[in-house]
């Protein structure tokens, strides 16, 4: 039976009184990988800031676990929500361990993810590879085993066997009942380990689907990718 975890409703978000989200609808199941996608400047990161509680919306109705969402991101974080930022979420003066340390979730299971990182505890996290430093941040967050993980461009400038790594990883998250928000530009990567998606553009929703019909629609994939196409 499905089971909604986060519900938006009419969602506008921006910066400086200017709206660059517009009513924007959106569900997350429990344990669903869903992709937002949309080309450059269509308000993929401001709408998972929105959520992540780094913005406040202008207007609409976020629900979570069917009371509203509100507050800072570190009160979201204690309902179970986890958010990774573009930037990377890792501290680049500390080790990959005392970053591990500073996660919600025993560093021993951060490892069991990504056995990859053990090597590297000893290295500040700001000498890690762009991987690596991806790796360290996913491990983080899953540790802790949040119920809704927020994601933006996971696979920003990273090498494609990388990129497949980190979204297995993530589709096992998801089969272990964490639910997944992710914006990505790899959309067909992405797309591959999607339950659905939903394509913005100009701060609007343009098309939604789940990953396997989202997939199968040229039209859709440029639309992510440059702005043109339907919607
Ligand atoms: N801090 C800010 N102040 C003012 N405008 C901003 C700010 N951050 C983003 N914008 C603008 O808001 C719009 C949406 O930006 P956003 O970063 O959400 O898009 P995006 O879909 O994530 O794009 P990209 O794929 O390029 O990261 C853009 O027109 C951008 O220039």
């Amino acid at each position: 039976m499905r089971s909604v975890l986060l519900t938006v409703e009419g969602m506008s978000a921006g910066y400086s009184g200017v709206d660059v989200v517009r009513e924007l609808d959106l569900t997350i199941d429990k344990g669903e990988v869903v992709a937002l996608l949309g080309p450059n400047g269509a308000g993929k990161t401001t709408t998972l800031l929105a959520l992540a509680g780094v913005l406040t919306p202008t207007s609409g109705k976020v629900r979570y676990r069917d009371a509203p969402l509100r507050g800072a991101l570190h009160r979201r974080a204690r309902r179970g929500i986890s958010y990774i930022s573009e930037q990377g979420s890792v501290f680049s003066r500390l080790t990959t361990l005392a970053n591990l340390r500073l996660g919600p979730g025993p560093v021993e299971d951060a490892l069991a993810l990504f056995p990859e990182l053990e090597p590297l505890l000893g290295r500040r996290g700001g000498l890690l590879s762009g991987g690596e430093q991806r790796m360290l941040a996913l491990a983080r967050s899953l540790a802790g085993k949040p119920d809704l993980l927020l994601v933006d461009e996971l696979s920003l400038g990273l090498a494609p066997l990388i990129v497949t790594r980190l979204l297995e990883r993530l589709r096992a998250a998801a089969d272990a009942g964490t639910a997944v928000l992710i914006v990505e530009q790899h959309a067909s990567q992405v797309l591959a380990v999607s339950d659905r998606g939903y394509v913005l553009r100009r701060g609007r929703l343009s098309t939604s689907g789940t990953g396997a019909e989202l997939l199968a629609s040229p039209d859709v994939l440029r639309s992510a990718y440059l702005g043109t196409g339907p919607g």
